[in-house]
């Protein structure tokens, strides 16, 4: 399995129940607006921390409340593209993916091989855009700059936040394209939220209602 998730998440005064598991490959997140999708992201992420239960990433335990075990983000590995992006405006294109970099810090177990900053703004497109601000570039340039500083972390998995949502129909074809490619040629599994059935139609491996 690629993903186990059973938790209680605690979010206001709601709490928020979320228990699948999914294989290998692409799982969408699907399901109406405040279900706890996003939540559920943060919480694999290590970013929100579950009143009860279990996370586990290909076979690595992340979070086992009942065992006390609660890794610390960067040492879950994660690629997080989040919805907002969250690109760092002082930084050039460059820098923002190199912060990825830096982040990955040592190789950790299990971690994907380590990619160089060239090796992903090729495969992403985005080599030509190295110099520039994150506010000059259109929403399509400025995913691809997300989705290439957190593979840029070694990531042993993906987690995407409606990747596609703010883009054109030419740029979403192409980001959809770019997915798929980094579930084929990276083999990572990834978890990503999505509002538009055609998408997850035409990328999810399977499908997760909450
Ligand atoms: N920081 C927070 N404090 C309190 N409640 C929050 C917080 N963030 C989110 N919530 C609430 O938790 C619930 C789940 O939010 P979440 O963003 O995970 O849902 P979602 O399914 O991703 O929604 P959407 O599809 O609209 O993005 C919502 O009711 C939301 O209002």
């Amino acid at each position: 399995m690629s993903f186990e998730v059973d938790i209680v998440l605690e979010r206001g005064t709601r709490e928020i129940a979320v228990r699948f598991a999914a294989g290998a490959g692409i799982t969408a997140l699907v399901g109406p607006s405040g279900q706890g999708k996003t939540s559920t992201l943060d919480a694999v992420a290590g970013l929100l921390r579950p009143r009860a239960g279990r996370i586990v990433v290909g076979g690595v335990t992340l979070f086992d409340a009942a065992a006390g075990v609660n890794l610390a983000p960067e040492a879950r590995c994660a690629g997080y593209v989040f919805q907002d992006l969250r690109l760092f405006p002082h930084l050039n294109v460059r820098d923002n993916l190199l912060f990825g970099a830096r982040l990955a810090g040592e190789e950790a177990p299990g971690a994907a091989r380590r990619l160089s900053l060239e090796e992903v703004a090729g495969f992403l497109d985005i080599a030509p855009l190295l110099a520039r601000r994150p506010r000059t570039l259109s929403g399509g340039e400025a995913q691809r700059v997300a989705i290439g500083r957190a593979l840029l972390r070694s990531p042993r998995f993906l987690l995407m936040d409606e990747p596609l949502t703010a883009l054109d129909p030419a740029r979403r074809d192409a980001v959809i394209e770019q997915i798929a490619a980094i579930r084929d040629r990276f083999g990572l599994p990834v978890l990503m939220v999505s509002h538009q059935q055609a998408d997850v139609a035409r990328l999810a491996d399977q499908v997760v209602e909450i």
